[in-house]
């Protein structure tokens, strides 16, 4: 994933991180105030309905008293028992006693009317007749609801049954389960308690939250509008928003912080390496008597995704620091035996050198791998050369061990930079090294007035006297090429006569070399 895509997907991840757990966080105080609610509201319609079912209940005992009794019909004591029991019974108003459908008399006494029995809405089914609402006739009160049980029948005002203290804003109805009314408290509108039987699952409606009980063939609802629980909604917001927003400032710091690791180098880095993103250049080693190309240096470029190509300045130091370089000379490795293969399987007389961290010359742990790339690849260890800079001999006695393994192994060990370090002579004789790079600071003092002018001879000097091979970097003009030749040098490198290139570039430039530097046809 690219800069553009990590900063991309951290702040989108960012802006889900700020507002999901504040979002949820309101969703779910929205729920928990709405439970609370209704709740309260199924206790009520709980309430309601065992209310309701008592008030019914008792007087359908006081009814079956009655019939019990076996009094003569409408004597005084029957009146009297009738009176009593209206009176005792609190839901109900009046007891009546009929006969051939006509009522004879009623807890006021006897009927001097023909009142006939009302028609019956529906029968319970343990046979009581049920009127649902019925005006009475005798007192000409409210509609009432007549129960008959036998010949006797108890008016029962259903307002009883909703005789509760509660909210004005909350309103109750108790129906039959088909929806017929049977009683309400506070007005609600038939048409809404119809809608919520009907959507009884819910319990929520765009202005409404409900909640019902049912029993024995009856329901009680008990509705409040949405508007009323505010109060519940600010606390329970009030308690989970804060803990939301303490959330959503944890995962925008987590996303921060993960999306700064990922931009890091050192993630960057770490991921090149897993996605093998690194390329070779090849720079060209010439003789600097003729001018003929007789080997290059691998060095490794970083090609991002984007296709920039990173200077590896800019990311050895990492690299070394992290332990990262290990795998990335193992790459080096890789791609020079596929790119050169061909090349140096053909041309004995060419060589590639490969730049070791430290840590590879101080454990020796690349010549297995190096032997192991190498075989089956038609390359002679000899064609490799391997460079390290002062700093990779600093533990001097791992650096004489790996060394002498790989010039036992038939590679050519070089000392690169070299003159920038505190290397001696006798640093150098203890290594046993096949030969020596001097470091462009000391080849551009050539022909220059400048005090380390005089060092660039003693090094030659030096490097003659334990009979090195020595090659000159950065070698940028014909001056500099012709006071090196004339001092003894072998080789050069430098933009003098090519820059570090891509792999086609170099194999272009290789065989250019041939056509003018020719091998003599061996003699007949
Ligand atoms: N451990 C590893 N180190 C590596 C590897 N590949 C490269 N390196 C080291 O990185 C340093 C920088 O390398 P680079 O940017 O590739 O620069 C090299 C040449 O391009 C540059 N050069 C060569 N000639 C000239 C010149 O005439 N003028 C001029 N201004 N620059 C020139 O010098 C660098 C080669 O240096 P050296 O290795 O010392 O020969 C550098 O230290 C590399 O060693 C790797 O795979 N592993």
């Amino acid at each position: 994933m690219n800069r553009t895509r990590v900063i991309a997907y951290g702040i989108v991840m960012a802006i889900i991180g700020a507002i999901l757990p504040i979002a949820l966080m309101a969703q779910f105080s929205w729920t928990q105030a709405v439970g609370a609610e209704q709740k309260h509201l199924t206790e009520l319609a709980d309430r309601t309905i065992r209310r309701a079912k008592l008030s019914f209940d008792q007087a359908v005992s006081a009814l079956r008293q009655m019939e019990g009794l076996g009094l003569l019909p409408c004597s005084r004591a029957h009146i009297d028992a009738m009176r009593r029991l209206t009176m005792n019974v609190r839901p109900i108003e009046e007891i009546g006693y009929f006969n051939d459908n006509l009522l004879r008399c009623t807890s006021w006494g006897v009927t001097e009317k023909d009142i006939s029995r009302a028609r019956v809405d529906y029968v319970t089914p343990d046979g009581i007749e049920v009127t649902i609402s019925l005006r009475p006739s005798v007192t000409r009160g409210d509609p009432m609801m007549a129960i008959q049980v036998g010949a006797h029948n108890a008016l029962v005002n259903t307002a009883r049954f909703t005789d509760l203290i509660i909210d004005d804003v909350i309103q109750l109805a108790i129906t039959r389960n088909d929806g017929t009314p049977i009683a309400d408290l506070n007005g609600p509108a038939p048409a809404t308690v119809r809608d919520m039987l009907r959507g009884r699952a819910s319990g929520v409606t765009p202005t409404h939250l409900y909640a019902w009980a049912s029993h024995g063939g009856w329901t009680a609802l008990a509705i409040q509008p949405r508007s009323a629980m505010q109060e519940n909604l600010r606390r329970e917001q009030s308690m989970l928003i804060p803990i939301g927003a303490f959330i959503s400032l944890f995962i925008v710091a987590l996303v921060f912080r993960l999306s700064r690791e990922r931009l890091s180098p050192l993630a960057e880095l770490q991921i090149a390496v897993k996605k093998r993103e690194f390329v070779v250049h090849y720079q060209p080693m010439v003789d600097l008597c003729n001018g003929a190309c007789v080997g290059a240096e691998a060095l490794v470029r970083w090609r991002r995704p984007d296709g920039t190509m990173v200077h590896p300045d800019m990311f050895i130091p990492l690299a070394e620091e992290s332990g990262l370089i290990l795998p990335i000379t193992d790459q080096v490795i890789d791609t020079v035996v596929r790119d050169l293969g061909g090349m140096l399987a053909q041309d004995r007389a060419m060589h590639v050198a490969i730049n070791l961290s430290a840590e590879d010359v101080r454990t020796g742990r690349v010549l297995p791998v190096l032997s192991k790339a190498l075989e089956h690849s038609g390359i002679q260890n000899q064609q490799v050369w391997l460079e390290a800079t002062e700093r990779g001999f600093m533990d001097i006695a791992s650096a004489r061990a790996t060394v002498a393994k790989a010039r036992a192994m038939g590679h050519c060990a070089a000392l690169d930079d070299f003159g920038t370090g505190y290397s001696s002579l006798q640093f150098l004789q203890g290594l046993q090294l096949d030969a020596l790079k001097i470091d462009k600071s000391f080849v551009d003092t050539i022909g220059k007035e400048s005090a380390s002018r005089a060092v660039v001879s003693h090094i030659i000097d030096m490097a003659r006297t334990l009979d090195l091979l020595i090659v000159a970097e950065g070698v940028e003009t014909q001056a500099q090429a012709d006071y090196l030749r004339e001092h003894g040098v072998a080789l050069a490198q430098g933009w003098h006569y090519a820059k570090a290139m891509p792999l086609d570039e170099f194999l272009a430039f290789y065989q250019q070399s041939r056509l003018h530097h020719r091998p003599p046809a061996p003699h007949a």
